[in-house]
């Protein structure tokens, strides 16, 4: 079944209602339920989310009862180890034991259009920067150069940390996915729209990885050596001697 891209729903520009957030929430940070649009986002691109499943048959498929927000499987908890690249800022934790490729939680945040007038280019938290394992350049979705930033709003994710200088390893990596959100014009009043979540690695052909992720350890995703590499030249230009401490060293590792 095709969507159809005549017409753009206007149903799904409904800004969702605000929720309670999770503890220790960035206060000055927009918690989500739903990622929000920026205005260049135009609704004919957003329907372009919308695809059968069939197009992207590999891609996972959430139900939505898997999509609980605040998510109660990780806690956001600031950094007190000294050791910790990123002691003084938060990361995300697993409040229970993560078995191999399940699901953990959408990257939830602004969706803008990939354009520079539409990107901030001084965001630590855009998937436009973060390299995942399906693409090199991942964004939401490249193909129509969408992407989404949680550096003024979003949801749990956005804490998650890269593994350099914390951990051998990810345990933890970005997948593209489809969630299914309400449709006027589907007689099941449904259809399947593109995210990105977080998910567990998996277990490894060797099985090394197969304990997953056990509960009270950081959530950590490789970043790709492109984001620190952005850090690298920001922080040069601007002369910020800690940021480019911070990017030198995740570079190094
Ligand atoms: C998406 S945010 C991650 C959450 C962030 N720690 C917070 O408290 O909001 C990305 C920023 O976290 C920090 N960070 C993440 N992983 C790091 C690492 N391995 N080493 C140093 N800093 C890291 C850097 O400041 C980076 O720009």
């Amino acid at each position: 079944m095709k969507p159809d891209s005549k017409k753009p729903e206007a149903a799904t520009t409904k800004t969702p209602p605000p929720t309670i957030p999770p503890p220790n929430w960035p206060p000055e940070i927009t918690y989500l339920t739903d990622q929000i649009y920026t205005p260049a986002v135009s609704l004919e691109l957003r329907s372009k989310l919308s695809r059968s499943p069939s197009d992207n048959i590999s891609w996972i498929k959430l139900a939505s009862d898997l999509i609980i927000t605040p998510c109660p499987l990780v806690s956001i908890t600031t950094i007190t180890d000294e050791k910790h690249p990123a002691c003084g800022q938060r990361g995300l934790f697993a409040a229970q034991h993560l078995i191999p490729d399940s699901f953990i939680c959408l990257y939830m945040g602004e969706v803008h259009c990939n354009s520079l007038s539409d990107t901030d280019p001084n965001s630590d938290y855009d998937l436009n920067r973060i390299e995942t394992k399906t693409d090199f350049n991942p964004c939401l979705d490249s193909e129509i150069g969408l992407s989404v930033d949680a550096s003024k709003a979003g949801n749990e994710s956005r804490c998650t940390n890269d593994y350099r200088g914390v951990a051998e390893r990810p345990n933890a990596e970005f997948r593209d996915c489809f969630i299914q959100v309400p449709s006027l014009k589907r007689a099941d009043g449904l259809r399947w729209e593109r995210r990105v979540g977080i998910f567990v690695l998996s277990a490894g052909k060797a099985g090394k990885r197969k304990a997953g992720i056990k509960a009270g350890e950081e959530i950590l995703v490789s970043y790709g050596k492109a984001f620190w590499e952005g850090r690298k030249t920001l922080a040069t230009f601007r002369k910020d001697f800690e940021m480019l401490r911070i990017a030198e060293a995740a570079l190094e590792l």
